[in-house]
């Protein structure tokens, strides 16, 4: 069912579905193949601002409407992304060189995460306090804490997950009674706005959203400046987070970052277990997920075992086409390629050992693994995002705590080993968002707490958390 036509896609702005008033595009192509799929719009300023200010004029009618009138929208926005997920799937297939079934059940989680958004924003409520709760308060006083949109909230999502990661910034925005200005990562545009077309299908009045199509460094700063925004939310590197922190100014801000997550493995690990959850959490979708794990720290008496059998798995996976369903495909561009294989390159010249893989065809890379890895080497510190997994030998697990907290990051950690009092010991020291005992490192079930520490990010998603962070309180006094 490839698509091999190639799309001209509009974008909403001013509350229509339009391409950019200069004519300007992006063109968007495979990065399996470097077909092109189609063009986006590529919006001037000037464009942004004018559907910036009417997305901004639409939200106060929008949070008059009752709760389950929001609640049924959204709702239905679920069951069309059900209905249509093949072919956005397809989508994100083409667009971010994702394997056809995980693109497919992005949809699908996408959908469920609509679904629960809905149901949890109705067990959110504000609170009441009697002012002689405080010495000297007076009883006559009645506070009425209610929780209010904050207005406009600007949604910046990535490349990796290009529908799942927009949609869950995007559902509790607009449930709690916000506008929503959608800046979808370019290489994801085109599913992006398929995300958006199913939501004006369902109903949502169409001034309530702006997808801001355009290189983010052409209007990024922009968007992130502009004072009709009133919250951001951002998945995405490090370095862009950081920027965005920078740049914005007097406005909540959730950001979810880059890692560099830890799989610490104990001498008396479940190995075959451990083995096998690293490799999944190391290398799906070629290693491009924050959550992968980032690094192996075994101890020495198990090393060796441990990386026989992670080679045995390895070298199983499958490697090829998205089309194809293969685990491992072509990395999103060049560049990050590239990247990744400098990071090869630098620790193979320092000493690491190449136990299998380094192999390459343009961006497609093979599942890699490397060990022997010291600290001396960038990839014992740097995010590759790609197929590429070091194994550093420690010799207890305080050595094994040091090197994970002295990282830049604090997403996740994993720690296998069979006594359990042992491993939340050190989960308890790990300076991370979460830690998996016994299991790959992973953001969902989505319902749970999601969130980075150092510069892997700020605030907490998951969907109560989510719907938390897009209200602010708005207190009335009663004075009787
Ligand atoms: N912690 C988490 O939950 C996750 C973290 N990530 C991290 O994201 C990175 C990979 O994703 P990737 O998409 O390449 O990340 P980028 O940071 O390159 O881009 C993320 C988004 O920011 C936009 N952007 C770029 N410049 C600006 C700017 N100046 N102002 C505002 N927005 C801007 C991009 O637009 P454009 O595409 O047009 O450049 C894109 O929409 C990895 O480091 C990964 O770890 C990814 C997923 C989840
Ligand atoms: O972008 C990412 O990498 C995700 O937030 C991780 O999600 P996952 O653990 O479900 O792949």
């Amino acid at each position: 069912m490839t698509t091999k036509t190639e799309l001209s896609l509009k974008t909403l702005i001013h509350g229509e579905w339009n391409v950019s008033e200069s004519g300007k595009s992006v063109e968007i192509s495979s990065p399996h193949n470097g077909e092109t799929i189609g063009q986006v719009p590529s919006l001037s300023q000037e464009e942004l601002d004018a559907s910036i200010k009417k997305t901004a004029d639409a939200q106060s009618a929008w949070a008059e409407k009752s709760i389950q009138e929001r609640g049924e929208i959204l709702k239905k926005w679920a069951e069309i992304l059900e209905e249509r997920k093949e072919e956005i799937g397809e989508s994100i297939m083409l667009e971010v060189a994702k394997k056809r079934s995980s693109a497919v059940s992005e949809v699908s989680r996408t959908a469920e995460y609509i679904r629960y958004t809905v149901e949890e924003a109705f067990r959110l409520d504000g609170s009441v306090k009697r002012g002689d709760g405080f010495k000297g308060g007076n009883p006559n006083k009645i506070g009425l804490a209610e929780k209010t949109p904050r207005g406009t909230i600007l949604a910046i999502g990535p490349f990796n997950y290009p529908v799942n990661l927009s949609a869950s910034k995007i559902a509790p925005a607009l449930m709690q009674g916000n506008s929503v200005i959608f800046k979808p990562a370019t290489q994801g545009a085109i599913s992006g706005i398929k995300l958006i077309e199913a939501l004006i299908d369902a109903g949502l009045p169409s001034d309530l959203v702006t997808v801001a199509t355009g290189r983010g460094s052409v209007i990024g700063d922009f968007l992130v400046q502009h004072p009709e925004v009133d919250m951001i939310t951002f998945t995405g590197g490090t370095a862009t987070g950081r920027h965005i922190a920078d740049l914005s100014s007097m406005i909540p801000l959730v950001l979810e970052l880059g890692g560099k997550d830890p799989a610490i493995v104990l001498e008396d690990a479940d190995l075959d277990k451990a083995a096998k959850e690293i490799v999944a959490g190391a290398y799906s979708y070629s290693g491009q997920r924050c959550t992968a794990i980032k690094r192996v720290l075994v101890q020495n008496e198990k090393a060796d075992e441990l990386v026989q059998k992670i080679t045995d798995q390895v070298e199983g996976i499958s490697v090829g086409m998205p089309e194809d369903d293969a685990t491992v495909t072509p990395l999103i561009n060049d560049k990050s390629a590239d990247y990744v294989q400098s990071l090869i390159d630098d620790a193979k010249e320092k000493g690491a050992t190449v136990v299998t893989g380094d192999k390459r065809e343009g961006n497609l890379l093979y599942p890699t693994l490397l060990d022997h890895v010291t600290p001396d080497m960038k990839i014992a510190w740097e995010e590759p995002f790609g197929p590429v997994l070091p194994i550093i030998r420690v010799s207890d697990s305080e050595e094994a705590i040091r090197l994970a907290n002295e990282s830049d990051y604090g997403l996740q950690a994993s720690v296998f080993s069979t006594d359990m009092d042992k491993a939340i010991g050190i989960a308890q020291k790990l300076e991370v968002g979460t830690v998996q005992l016994n299991a790959k490192t992973e953001r969902g079930p989505d319902h749970f707490p999601f969130l980075g520490v150092k510069g892997s990010g700020l605030g907490v998603q998951g969907i109560r958390e989510s719907l938390e962070s897009v209200v602010r309180d708005k207190v009335t006094v009663i004075n009787m």
